[in-house]
């Protein structure tokens, strides 16, 4: 009997092929490094020391969707920023987060069939158009991000998209009053998409190098903004969005100023789990966000026994 996470670790593996020593999910990446500055509106709104106002020391991961080490950097998926905060005082922020405000599956338990309905047929070695088709009729709610991103320009750059937590969390502040809200990182610098010509003429493998030659000639920066849920808001359904009405802050400042001249650096030994939250920020209920420390957890075990084994 294999558990759910196993289930979801070994579908990932079946969509590309096993790539060992790599993360099951957005396997391409790059890690990054620079700071974290919290204002008083987190303040208010949370009791953790990340949000105290000093900078505090991020690592980052930049990454392209897909389980791939040779996923292509202009494919219409998602980019991901993976962050790990480290106060000098109280606990760590973990929070990996993706270039759409929807994720593929409202429920951890779609995770298999939606990832097995987009891998080769073994028969065939391609997706089963009939299965996939099926699937997706029954559970329109997975569609969404695909919608989303079919709109979205490419990203030009690491730099230049907005991350989104995606799940809800619940901020507590030093009263005990709550806040339910939803995360962005919002470039400073603007979005920009690829042009038509560019898509066309750019190499599969850009990104890492561009975010290098960025900050090395200046920080890139992310605004740090939390939507608000009012009472009657959704809490457990990452495949939808919040109505836009509702506020959105500007909390914090995300400086990227260091990126490391190969792959790994300080994220190799890493997951990004996402539940490892410090105080004064705690889970939603959303079932997907409670399901991802696990696989996050064998993915890490797997690739890291794999680089022992070499
Ligand atoms: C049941 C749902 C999910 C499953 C099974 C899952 C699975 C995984 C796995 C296995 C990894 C690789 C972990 C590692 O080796 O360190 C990963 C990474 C990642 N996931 Fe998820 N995930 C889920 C939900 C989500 C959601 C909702 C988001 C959006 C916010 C997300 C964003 C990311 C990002 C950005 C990374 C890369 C982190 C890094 O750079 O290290 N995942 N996921």
């Amino acid at each position: 009997q294999v558990s759910m996470p196993e289930a979801q670790v070994n579908a990932l593996e079946g969509l590309a092929g096993k790539q060992a020593m790599f993360r099951r999910a957005q396997a391409k990446g790059v890690c990054a490094s620079g700071y974290f500055v919290g204002n008083t509106v987190a303040r208010n709104l949370s009791s953790a020391t990340v949000f105290s106002g000093e900078k505090v020391p991020v690592v980052a991961r930049f990454s392209v969707g897909g389980t791939s080490p040779k996923a292509n950097d202009k494919a219409r998926s998602v980019r991901g920023l993976a962050l790990q905060l480290t106060p000098s005082t109280g606990d760590i922020w973990m929070t990996a987060n993706i270039s759409a405000p929807v994720y593929f599956v409202s429920k951890p338990e779609h995770f298999v069939p939606f990832i097995q309905a987009r891998s080769p047929d073994p028969a065939t070695g391609k997706p089963d158009a009939a299965k996939l088709k099926a699937f997706s009729d029954a559970n329109p709610d997975t569609l969404r991000q695909g919608a989303y991103l079919a709109k979205a320009p490419i990203p030009a750059s690491y730099g230049q998209v907005g991350y989104w937590g995606v799940n809800a969390f619940e901020l507590v502040n030093a009263k005990k009053e709550s806040q339910f809200v939803r995360w962005q990182f919002v470039p400073d610098a603007g979005t920009l998409g690829l042009t038509e010509e560019q898509l066309k003429t750019m190499p599969d493998d850009f990104l890492a190098d561009e975010l290098r030659k960025r900050v090395a000639l200046a920080p890139v920066s992310f605004a740090f903004k939390l939507q608000l849920a009012e009472a009657n808001d959704q809490l457990v359904d990452p495949t939808l969005q919040w109505p836009d009405s509702r506020p959105v802050l500007t909390a914090g400042t995300l400086v990227i100023d260091k990126v490391e001249p190969g792959l790994d650096g300080a994220c190799k030994n890493l997951t990004f789990n996402p539940l490892a939250l410090p105080n004064g920020i705690m889970a939603s209920a959303d079932p997907v966000l409670l399901a991802r420390p696990a696989p996050y957890g064998i993915s890490l075990g797997r690739r890291l026994s794999e680089a022992v084994a070499k």
